[in-house]
């Protein structure tokens, strides 16, 4: 079976986003190509990365009024990425307008509450209620715009799945236990996530910092 795993590959320096991704292709079912990496080097450092042979998780969490954002998922649709990602909270007709600009087969997913805030940090922004409400809330408005899932943490996964079975759920903040949390602060190991609904999970640090990204993505790998 394919891993479900997505190796994060944030960092702007190409030779080692190769490295990385040489060295653990065997055991992640794709990359996952951010802000970091995409800044750096555009379409056709995602290009030289899709040479690899794996599938290319487009992740540049679009956020913008509709035109804007329809227009830029226009023009990366030639990138044709497995899964491309947008902000819940840009509203409905953006998304609608991202995802009927997207080419077919591409899965458009909804950023709902990042994975690096916690509820006192939902409160600072204004928004009420908790996490919880906040990502319901949000996969709600992006099954009704017509989207493929959203991305949320794994502590609402399982709500989310229960109100939207057929969606298509990709959890960041995945730690093993004893790694790290660094700048993640809705944690849950692998096998939570997965046991909860998850999709996907989307692993940056404890596989690309780790001495040996292939037997981390290895070990975490056998426990899911
Ligand atoms: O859309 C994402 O992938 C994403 C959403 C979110 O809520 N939290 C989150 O961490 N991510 C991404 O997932 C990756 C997590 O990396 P690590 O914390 O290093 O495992 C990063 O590339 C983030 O950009």
């Amino acid at each position: 079976m394919t891993s479900r795993i997505y190796v994060a590959i944030d960092t702007p320096d190409m030779a080692r986003a190769k490295a990385i991704a040489t060295r653990c292709k065997h055991h992640v079912g794709g990359l996952k190509l951010g802000l970091e990496f995409f800044v750096a080097h555009g379409q056709p450092g995602v290009r030289e990365m899709a040479e690899l042979g794996l599938p290319i998780f487009l992740d540049l969490k679009l956020h913008d009024i509709p035109n804007t954002v329809a227009k830029a998922v226009q023009a990366l649709s030639a990138l044709d990425p497995t899964i491309l990602t947008v902000h819940a909270s840009g509203g409905r007709a953006m998304m609608e307008d991202a995802k009927a600009a997207a080419p077919t087969h591409t899965k458009v997913v909804a950023v709902t509450m990042l994975t690096s805030l916690d509820a006192d940090d939902l409160t600072a922004t204004g928004v009420g209620g908790s996490a919880h409400d906040q990502v319901v809330r949000l996969a709600a408005l992006a099954e009704a715009a017509g989207l493929d899932g959203i991305v949320c943490s794994g502590a609402e996964v399982a709500a989310a799945k229960a109100a939207w079975p057929k969606g298509f759920f990709v959890v960041p903040g995945v730690r093993p236990a004893n790694a790290k949390a660094g700048d993640q602060k809705r944690v849950v190991t692998p096998r939570e996530a997965v046991d909860a609904g998850a999709s996907i999970l989307v692993i940056g640090r404890p596989i690309t910092q780790a001495e040996d990204p292939d037997s981390a993505a290895r070990a975490i790998g056998a426990t899911i």
